[in-house]
């Protein structure tokens, strides 16, 4: 048999965009020869199960070879094989096929999506030609008594097809490399796209006399086949010199879609470590991407490990990939695993739970903010941590502080410091008072405090130095003021004088007698609009942009230095007033530059008067 013969496609000048626009991803042909070799080979060995295949399967290895000299790649497989009648039907007409669909759709598309595609797209037996100027199959089928054939094209659409002798059943395709493509017939170029692409197919490859991937890759197991050493060691191939994980989590679901893979919540230390694109997306153990925004929830990309689909479509746009159906699904499904596992986790081992929270608590936020569903699951683990160091759920909390820390309208108020350090004298103060003080200080719980007073009845939140520990939380019992009402008039003014400033808005209240002379705050509302305005929250936002900072300074009517203030005489009261006001500065961390230098040698004055 002799034969030549033209490819029937209806696009013509193929090989000028595939070669030209495809060129940051040219070394994908061997991905998919190698996969259409194991595709073969496995195809084999289901017909030899089934019965159909009667004669020896042998060793079924696909081997990956290079030859310098001649210019060429072989991939030989020992899979089914193609009769010529086959090879006709299938590379002329199906892989042909394939690549004409794919320059249509290539140049329908603008150039931002034209790179979403590359890389998407199986284009399958066709792609040998972005770096071959020749390709070359021989190929005997399993069948009994066909004849070997030989197909070569030149990346026309002319071939040619004859018969041949080959000793083995199986396939090889022989890759003549173009000029421009020196680099793939480099060893160390190859071996480096096999690793890439190929390290967990489930047929040996063998390149240069080694396998070079693992048959059976852990997520391909069943978890109870499985030792926490197995889940560790794997980790360690994927992501070496890391440090363990905190724990993972086995995917294995075969309806309504297929999914299998694993998972794994890495030690985090601070939120600048996150790596995002630490996901591995595999379809049937071929690695396709580790891009995989749109298939997993934003806030689970912060996770390592693989996710194995043949159902999700590689062969599309990004845009068809946001909208399809199965990608969706397998987005809430990823969701609601790792909500289940969290819960799980929670419940079995409540101490460990807390121990790993400083590395979870942010996945954790971040999907409660994200995603409501999330949210609804997560509510019942999410841990709050209050400064003496101990853990609560939001319920728990809320019945903790609840007999405490209600105000008069019945709204329990919960304090919390963003610093600790820096907040201390009013964290004490709140203390002393018997109130409770959350620790929330990470990135995200500006916007976690905004969520749950949306979500939480009756609860709102006051960072402990929105207000004077009187007011932080408003009772009905008033303490009363030692001072008349003239005396405060001119207690105020006397400060308002002492310092001088627009910004500084001065009130006399009657605190406790133990509690600061002075004391200064920034409302809470205020405070949380700058926050938003600094984070760059737009909207309506940029209307607070020219509020200055508007401070409140507490004047505590029943602190004894009010009276010896009222009492002095000349300038003494102003330069008491004015020390009392930089103590509170002080506290805040506000005092700086000149005014502290001010403050350091009044202070020496008023030591020497003493
Ligand atoms: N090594 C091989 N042995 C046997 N048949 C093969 C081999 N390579 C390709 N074929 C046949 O050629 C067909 C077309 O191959 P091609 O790679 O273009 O498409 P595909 O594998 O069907 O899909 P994909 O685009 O996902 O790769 C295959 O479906 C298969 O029947």
């Amino acid at each position: 048999m002799q034969e030549k013969g033209s490819i029937s496609i209806h696009t013509e000048n193929i090989f000028p965009i595939i070669k030209k626009f495809l060129y940051s991803d040219h070394e994908i042909f061997l991905r998919e020869l190698v996969s259409n070799a194991v595709d073969a080979t496995q195809k084999l060995k289901s017909l030899a199960q089934l019965g159909e295949f009667k004669g020896e399967l042998g060793d079924l290895k696909v081997k990956v070879s290079v030859d310098k000299e001649a210019r060429t790649i072989t991939i030989a497989d020992r899979g089914l094989g193609m009769t010529g009648e086959e090879i006709k039907k299938y590379i002329n007409q199906i892989a042909f096929s394939g690549a004409s669909e794919f320059v249509e759709k290539y140049k329908e598309k603008d150039a931002a999506a034209k790179d979403q595609i590359i890389g998407q797209f199986g284009l399958g037996f066709y792609s040998a030609f972005m770096v071959a100027k020749e390709v070359e199959i021989f190929s005997k089928s399993h069948k009994e008594g066909t004849e070997a054939a030989h197909w070569v094209c030149d990346g026309s659409t002319e071939f040619s097809l004859e018969t041949t002798e080959k000793a083995e059943r199986g396939t090889d395709v022989v890759l003549h490399v173009a000029e421009d493509s020196d680099e793939f017939l480099e060893a160390a170029r190859l071996r480096g796209i096999l690793n890439k692409y190929c390290k967990f197919l489930p047929i040996e490859i063998e390149f240069e006399g080694e396998v070079i991937n693992q048959t059976a890759p852990i997520w391909t197991k069943q978890p109870s086949e499985l030792t926490d050493e197995d889940y560790t060691k794997f980790y360690q191939e994927l992501y070496p010199f890391s440090e363990a994980p905190l724990f993972w989590i086995h995917l294995n679901v075969d309806y309504p879609f297929n999914l299998t893979g694993i998972l794994y919540f890495p030690k985090v230390k601070d939120e600048l470590q996150f790596q995002r694109n630490k996901i591995q997306l595999y379809s049937r153990q071929v690695f396709i991407t580790d891009e995989v925004k749109d298939v997993v929830p934003e806030f689970l990309m912060l996770l390592h490990g693989v996710i194995d689909s043949p159902d999700i479509p590689l062969n599309v746009s990004r845009s068809f990939l946001q909208a399809d159906a199965a990608v969706k699904k397998i987005n809430t499904y990823i969701t609601k695993k790792v909500a289940d596992k969290l819960a799980e986790l929670y419940r079995k081992d409540r101490t460990g739970f807390e121990e790993k929270w400083s590395d979870i608590g942010l996945f954790v936020k971040y999907g409660m903010l994200s995603d409501e569903k999330f949210y609804e699951k997560a509510k019942d683990f999410a841990l709050v941590q209050n400064v003496a160091g101990k853990f609560f759920t939001l319920s728990e909390y809320q019945e903790f502080v609840q007999a405490n820390q209600k105000d008069k309208n019945d709204q329990t108020v919960v304090l919390y410091t963003t610093d600790s350090e820096a907040q201390h004298a009013f964290v004490q103060a709140a203390q002393e008072r018997g109130y409770d003080v959350l620790k929330l200080d990470g990135p995200l719980d500006a916007h976690f405090i905004g969520q749950l007073e949306q979500k939480l009845e009756k609860v709102s939140f006051k960072r402990v130095d929105a207000d004077t520990v009187g007011k932080l939380i408003e009772k009905e019992e008033q303490t009363e003021s030692v001072l008349s009402d003239d005396d405060k008039t001119r207690l105020q003014d006397l400060y308002k004088q002492a310092i001088s400033n627009e910004q500084m808005q001065v009130q006399v209240e009657a605190l406790s007698p133990q509690d600061a002379p002075v004391i200064i705050t920034l409302p809470e509302f205020m405070r949380r609009m700058k926050d938003m305005q600094r984070a760059g929250g737009g909207g309506g936002m940029q209307m607070f942009g020219s509020l200055p900072d508007s401070y409140t300074v507490s004047v505590n009517a029943n602190h004894p230095i009010a009276q010896r203030i009222l009492q002095a005489e000349g300038e003494a009261g102003n330069k008491l007033a004015r020390q009392a006001f930089d103590l509170a500065l002080l506290a805040q961390g506000m005092l700086k530059g000149e005014a502290l230098t001010a403050f350091v040698k009044r202070s020496a004055d008023l030591l020497a008067a003493e």
